[in-house]
């Protein structure tokens, strides 16, 4: 697929106000906060991986290939929900000059469009990345992750539009996709698995890493931490032979 263009904003300013305060919540501060916590966790490392947050119409994401723990605020890229007409034409308020958008901009505007999430978060965990590999081999073989009686599960929302978070005994369930040369290119498998699995708060991508998403920033992160946690248990208990479900009731 041909990489998708955009359009320079024509405004000489460059809507700075929109990247610029010294509110430390403001999303173009917290997507460089977050970014450089989530390198120390190895979830950003080597300019892969980034997050998105969603302010009503406004979204702001980062440029692509850059080193995601070093961002600054102006470097950070605005556009409005309203105003985008063609997927493959996005119009941005606000483009820093001689960057461009991340790839990861339709799969981040799935979240916010299919789930009104408010932050959607990429890593490329290496947690992540061997559960979908141990979910590639045999006996497994399979493109759901699924667990179930631990006690971090109580980490996650019921579902879109559900009130309350899972129970100890629900089984978590999330479903992995198949990776792709270019990033841009898992968005429509990454919208079918939404579609097939509409309480979903996160999608694993076979050999990359995973999206994972929430109506506010805190949500994303926890579940993206209590996801993260998960995985790397997951890892061991198939090391040591126990099973990840279990039927305790
Ligand atoms: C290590 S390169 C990783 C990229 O190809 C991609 O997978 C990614 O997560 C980041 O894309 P980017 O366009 O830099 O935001
Ligand atoms: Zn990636």
């Amino acid at each position: 697929m041909a990489p998708t263009s955009f359009q320079e904003p024509t405004d000489t300013h460059n809507h700075d106000h929109l990247v610029k305060s010294t509110d430390s919540q403001h999303p173009a501060n917290l997507i460089c906060t977050l970014c450089e916590k989530f390198y120390h966790l190895g979830w950003v490392a080597g300019t892969g991986g980034g997050t998105s947050i969603r302010d009503n119409d406004l979204v702001y994401l980062a440029p692509s290939g850059v080193q995601k723990e070093l961002m600054k605020p102006e470097d950070i890229y605005v556009l409005s929900i309203a105003q985008q007409k063609d997927p493959k034409n996005r119009i941005y308020l606000r483009a820093p000059p001689s960057l461009k958008p991340s790839q990861c901009t339709p799969l981040f505007m799935a979240a916010f469009t299919k789930r009104n999430a408010g932050c959607c978060i990429h890593t490329h965990s290496q947690w992540a990345v061997l559960v979908t590999l141990l979910l590639e081999t045999r006996p497994l073989n399979t493109n759901i992750f699924e667990i179930n009686n631990i006690e971090q599960i109580k980490g996650f929302g019921k579902g879109f539009q559900k009130q309350g978070n899972l129970g100890y005994h629900d089984t978590l369930r999330i479903p992995v996709i198949e990776n792709t040369p270019h990033e841009e290119d898992l968005t429509e498998s990454l919208e079918t698995a939404m579609d097939e699995y509409p309480d979903t708060y996160a999608v694993l991508v076979r050999r990359h890493g995973l999206y994972v998403w929430g109506e506010t920033v805190h949500k994303a992160k926890t579940q993206a931490e209590s996801l993260d946690y998960l995985f790397q248990l997951a890892v061991e208990m198939k090391k040591l032979g126990i099973p990840w479900l279990s039927d305790i009731a």
